[in-house]
């Protein structure tokens, strides 16, 4: 298995290097052959060749079987680019379009033990197992922009064929769990949103056995805080999914356990990064929560290598720690990411 390696900016090459190394014991004690290849990418990509995604790491990622990424930006960038330069967001933007990346698996569970880290009261959120379904390759994020200084123009484009394929993935996802879907929208209001329920609807007709629930956007950001248990799979837009994602990773317990893949087509090399960003606030501290970027790792060796047993003992080997105790400051206590790298290697 061939997988390019994207550290990135800030916290991104901490937890990427604590995900490697976990990736490594799990395929060495499964006879996987793993064969891994770091690139450039995002502001460390920008600072070395002016651009956040040279032509050398998309060629690597295309031809890779998966890409692991850490995550990218920070406040240096975000300075540089007022003054014209590049964004190393964009270098991501533009990588999930190249790779073809319409759908953005983000599962968040609540662990064994951690009902504590979470803000809400344990009766609410005790049972919370949800999988959103974020389109990622179309929306805002990837709509016609016009800047300037007085008036600015982000325009939020869908077309049926981008509807529809991410709602085959979600159907398929709720299918393969407790049957629910929930797609999220904006329908009293967005154009896009109409069109978005309409062909949710139509895709359902072929996948009679899940039940579909349509839910505006602003009530679903208060029903995951009042009753998160009540979900199944959600689907949603890119900026909907984006948002209610972070919400959700807190709800149970922190954006930093928070994992991700990202998938296109069948056979294409999908890419995997935790949910959170470059997090410059504690970045070089030693102290980021490595558990998003391991977990999603596992949701690699799932999705890209179909290597199921590998996966589901990484995710026990965190669950097991996590039960054990091991909390990162994120979850308010004190283990650093190496002490996080070495009860999971341990509990592996
Ligand atoms: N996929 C990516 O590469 C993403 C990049 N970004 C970029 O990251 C930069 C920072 O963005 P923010 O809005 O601050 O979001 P962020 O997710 O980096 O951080 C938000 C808060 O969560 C904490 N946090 C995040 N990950 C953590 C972890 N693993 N362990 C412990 N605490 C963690 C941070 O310390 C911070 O207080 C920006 O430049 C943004 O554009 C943001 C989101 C995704
Ligand atoms: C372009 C990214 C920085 C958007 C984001 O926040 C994410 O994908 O989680
Ligand atoms: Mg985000």
């Amino acid at each position: 298995m061939k997988v390019v390696i994207l550290p990135g900016d800030g916290i991104g090459p901490e937890v990427c290097e604590t995900a490697v190394t976990v990736l490594r014991a799990a395929c060495a004690s499964s006879n996987i052959a793993l064969d891994t290849e770091e690139h450039a990418f995002g502001g460390a990509a920008i600072d070395q060749y002016g651009d956040p995604l040279p032509p050398a790491t998309l060629e690597a990622c295309l031809g890779a079987d998966a890409v692991l990424l850490g995550a990218v930006g920070g406040p240096r960038y975000d300075e540089a680019a007022k003054k014209g330069a590049p964004r190393p967001e964009a270098g991501l933007l533009a990588l999930r379009r190249e790779m073809g990346l319409f759908a953005n698996l983000r599962p968040s569970r609540l662990f064994e033990g951690l009902e504590e880290a979470s803000p809400l009261r344990k009766s609410v959120v005790a049972d919370t197992d949800i999988l959103v379904v974020r389109e990622l390759t179309g929306g805002l994020y990837f709509g016609e922009r016009e800047e300037g200084s007085d008036r600015a123009l982000d325009r939020l484009p869908y077309s049926r064929e981008e509807v529809e394929r991410v709602a085959r993935t979600a159907f398929e996802a709720a299918r393969g769990r407790k049957g629910l879907l929930t797609s999220v929208d904006k329908a009293n209001v967005l154009a896009t949103s109409r069109l978005w329920r309409g062909v949710v609807e139509d895709v359902h007709k072929s996948y009679p056995d899940v039940r579909l629930e349509h839910v505006l956007v602003d009530a679903m950001a208060m029903h995951l805080v009042t009753h998160p248990s009540r979900f199944d799979v959600v689907v949603t837009e890119n900026l909907f999914g984006d948002i209610l994602s972070d919400e959700l990773s807190a709800v149970v317990g922190s954006i930093g356990l928070a994992p991700s893949a990202s998938l296109g087509e069948a056979g294409k090399p999908g890419l995997y990064e935790p949910i959170h960003g470059s997090a410059p606030d504690i970045a070089g501290l030693g102290i980021a929560n490595p558990i998003g970027a391991i977990l999603s790792a596992a949701m690699l060796l799932r999705h890209s290598a179909g290597e199921e047993t590998a996966a589901a003992s990484i995710e026990a080997a965190v669950a097991w720690c996590l039960a054990d105790g091991l909390r990162t400051h994120d979850l308010g206590g004190s283990a650093s990411t190496k002490d996080a790298l070495d009860a999971v290697l341990s509990a592996l």
